[in-house]
């Protein structure tokens, strides 16, 4: 399989970027990945400041536990911190044979907070719950998957919301069957080149806001992979709506 990361910065621009600085001048760059699939990256969403308050607070003040879960035929440790937050009245949600307990948004004022600046950044879309992960260091990760859970819906909005130590985030197109054969590379090397990518990389900065949109959850896999020069903790926030 051809594998091409980029970082999505100005000095590497992505080739299927467009860059739409919003009226408050806050930079933002839509990734187009083909398909009906779409990525929305705003890297200074929250004033370095404010998102290290917030970042303090969360690390201190939210019940985080690291649950058993199930996967491929195993029990084992969740590779790093979690909670949930959900309004009231929604299916459960479960995961990995996990289900996690649903927390109240009031009782963490501070997260209805990020949630309204959420709401502003990105006008039409909305969130009622809310998943959180904590990554103490390096070696904490989470492996490739889609959030393509029936409860949200067939083309999922997903808004993460980093803090902390800066880590990667990829992106890797799933594989489709055609007449039976797996197909990996579907788009020809050609294409590939100067079009839509097989993979995607982005460092998530501490205070950014990353949008998955469209079918990305459908056809793309995500991970945040370990890291052993990440020696610092990362919270990352990703904001969903049950349907
Ligand atoms: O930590 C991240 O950036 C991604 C977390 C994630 O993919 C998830 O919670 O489903
Ligand atoms: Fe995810």
């Amino acid at each position: 399989m051809s594998s091409r990361f980029r970082g999505l910065d100005a000095a590497n621009p992505n080739p299927n970027a467009e860059s739409d600085p919003s009226d408050s001048g806050v930079r933002r760059t839509i990734i187009d990945l083909g398909d009906g699939s779409e990525v929305l990256y705003i890297p200074r969403f929250l004033p370095s400041e404010r998102a290290w308050a917030w970042f303090h607070y969360l690390d201190k003040e939210i019940p985080w536990t690291r649950p058993v879960i199930h996967v491929f035929g195993r029990h084992c440790l969740q590779p790093r911190d979690t909670c949930y937050i959900a309004s009231k009245g929604l299916t459960d949600l479960k995961y990995s044979g996990y289900q996690p307990h649903a927390y109240t948004w009031d009782e963490y004022p501070i997260l209805k907070e990020i949630l309204q600046a959420v709401h502003e950044a990105i006008p039409g879309s909305t969130f009622n719950s809310l998943l959180l992960n904590r990554y103490k260091c390096g070696s904490d990760y989470v492996a490739w998957h889609s959030d393509d859970e029936k409860l949200y819906g067939p083309t999922p909005e997903i808004a993460s919301v980093s803090f902390g130590c800066e880590r990667e985030f990829l992106l890797k197109k799933k594989p489709v069957k055609e007449e039976g054969i797996w197909i990996v590379d579907q788009l020809p090397k050609k294409r590939l080149k100067t079009s839509y990518q097989e993979q995607q990389s982005f460092m998530l900065k501490h205070g950014s806001l990353m949008v998955m949109r469209g079918y990305t959850q459908r056809d793309w896999n995500h991970s945040v992979p370990k890291r052993a020069k990440a020696v610092s903790v990362r919270i990352n926030l990703t904001f969903r709506q049950i349907v």
